[in-house]
């Protein structure tokens, strides 16, 4: 018997299956796991540098508007999204007050971030079970995120 190409193709529905359909495998591995979570935040990460409403706040802009924040950033990025979405524990960086509370982050710059997010995933082809898995993630984290008061 051949194998043809088409049918040896890791698809994300070939993933899932493998790892035991969507209720048996983690997010993190539905993803497509670290390679496609890292692929996906360079492209975010080069969107947010250079999105006018989120840099709109001076103090994002501070960090967003230098280009040599972006390797590091995009290493802590990828390895919160890895641990949030179920991966291997292995994110280096401060809790999400921590790293977000001196820079007074209003409502509205969270949902251009979040708008950023959901249309990577788009772009990446993620589907929209995943999809929504992980904005339900991200909307968790609201009231860590945004300026209290
Ligand atoms: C749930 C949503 C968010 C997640 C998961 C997230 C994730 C992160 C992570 C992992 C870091 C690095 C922490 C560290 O340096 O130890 C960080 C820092 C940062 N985030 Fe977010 N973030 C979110 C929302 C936002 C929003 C809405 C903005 C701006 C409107 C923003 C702007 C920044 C900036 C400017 C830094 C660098 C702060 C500094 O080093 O002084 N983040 N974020």
């Amino acid at each position: 018997m051949t194998t043809t190409v088409h049918e040896t193709a890791v698809t994300a529905q070939a993933v899932a299956e493998a790892t035991g359909g969507a209720e048996g495998a983690s997010l993190y591995e539905r993803l497509g796991g670290v390679y496609a979570i890292a692929g996906a935040v360079d492209i975010l990460v080069d969107r947010l540098f250079s999105n006018v409403s989120v840099n709109a706040n001076d103090a994002v802009h501070a960090h967003h508007g230098d280009p040599a924040n972006a390797p590091g950033y995009k290493f802590l990025v990828t390895a919160w999204s890895v641990q949030a979405a179920g991966g291997p524990a292995c994110y280096p960086g401060r809790d999400m007050t921590a790293a977000h509370e001196h820079l007074r982050i209003t409502g509205e710059q969270f949902d251009a971030v979040a708008l950023e997010i959901s249309a990577t995933l788009g772009f990446c082809g993620v589907p929209q079970v995943e999809h929504d898995e992980f904005m339900a993630i991200i909307e968790r984290y609201r009231d860590e995120v945004v300026e209290r008061g």
